[in-house]
């Protein structure tokens, strides 16, 4: 699969976002973080503005859901429009039956490890799932610095991909940028969330193309891809 890149709204303009979510054309994905000032020390936005949102562009939604009690709210951001669900692993009940919901709803179901939850745990859960996203920073705020220290847990993340068999995408989110994108590849992420990077620049669609071509030139040369 090609290296997709989704551009996190959390760094637009808010006031402006349908034409903020025009500027990233050609964006495999928006990244919509919603923060309910619970399980994150931040609060963005809910459903009302997922479903205008989804009205607004022809660029399919990727919520990321840092909130408590994904298992009540998530199915709401399907029906709002949102083409792919992430919910914490960390604040879901019930997350087989969660991740079903979303699929059967017609979403592609997506589960998130904060930088201290190991992935090994979830490894008989990953063929519920469509994406699994590995958190390169502390969940809650844009613009922080890449943590390194996660480059091993992709690594085993895609270990255990191609260890079972599976059609899972693996995303990366925090500090992904010009700088950090190429090691991400090369562990064997391939969805790449980025918003200061992107919103940050002079040109974000230009950003957009720039990220693409450095994470699959990246991936052409990384071991985890020349297996397949
Ligand atoms: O989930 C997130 C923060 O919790 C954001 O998606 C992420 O931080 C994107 O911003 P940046 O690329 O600037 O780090
Ligand atoms: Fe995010």
């Amino acid at each position: 699969m090609a290296a997709q890149i989704n551009p996190s709204i959390l760094s637009a303009d808010f006031a402006r976002l349908a034409d903020e979510a025009r500027a990233v054309q050609g964006a495999d994905w928006l990244h919509v973080d919603v923060m309910d000032n619970h399980f994150v020390p931040n609060l963005t936005l809910g459903v009302p503005v997922v479903e205008s949102l989804a009205r607004a562009t022809d660029t399919p939604l990727d919520c990321h859901l840092m909130m408590e009690d994904p298992d009540r709210w998530a199915p709401q951001y399907v029906e709002a429009g949102a083409g792919s669900v992430t919910f914490h692993a960390e604040a879901a009940a019930a997350p087989v039956r969660l991740a079903r919901e979303i699929r059967a709803k017609g979403a592609r179901a997506s589960m998130a490890l904060k930088p201290a939850t190991p992935v090994e745990p979830y490894e008989d859960l990953l063929p519920e799932l469509d994406m699994i996203l590995i958190m390169t920073v502390e969940p809650g705020f844009g613009g922080q610095a890449f943590l390194d220290i996660m480059l091993p847990k992709i690594r085993r993340t895609r270990e255990l991909i191609s260890k079972h068999g599976l059609d899972l995408w693996l995303q990366v989110d925090g500090g992904v940028s010009a700088g950090t994108i190429e090691r991400c590849a090369e562990a064997g992420a391939d969805v790449f969330v980025a918003g200061s990077a992107v919103y940050g620049a002079d040109d974000p669609a230009e950003a957009v193309r720039a990220l693409r071509t450095q994470a699959e030139s990246a991936t052409a040369g990384a071991a985890w891809a020349c297996a397949h």
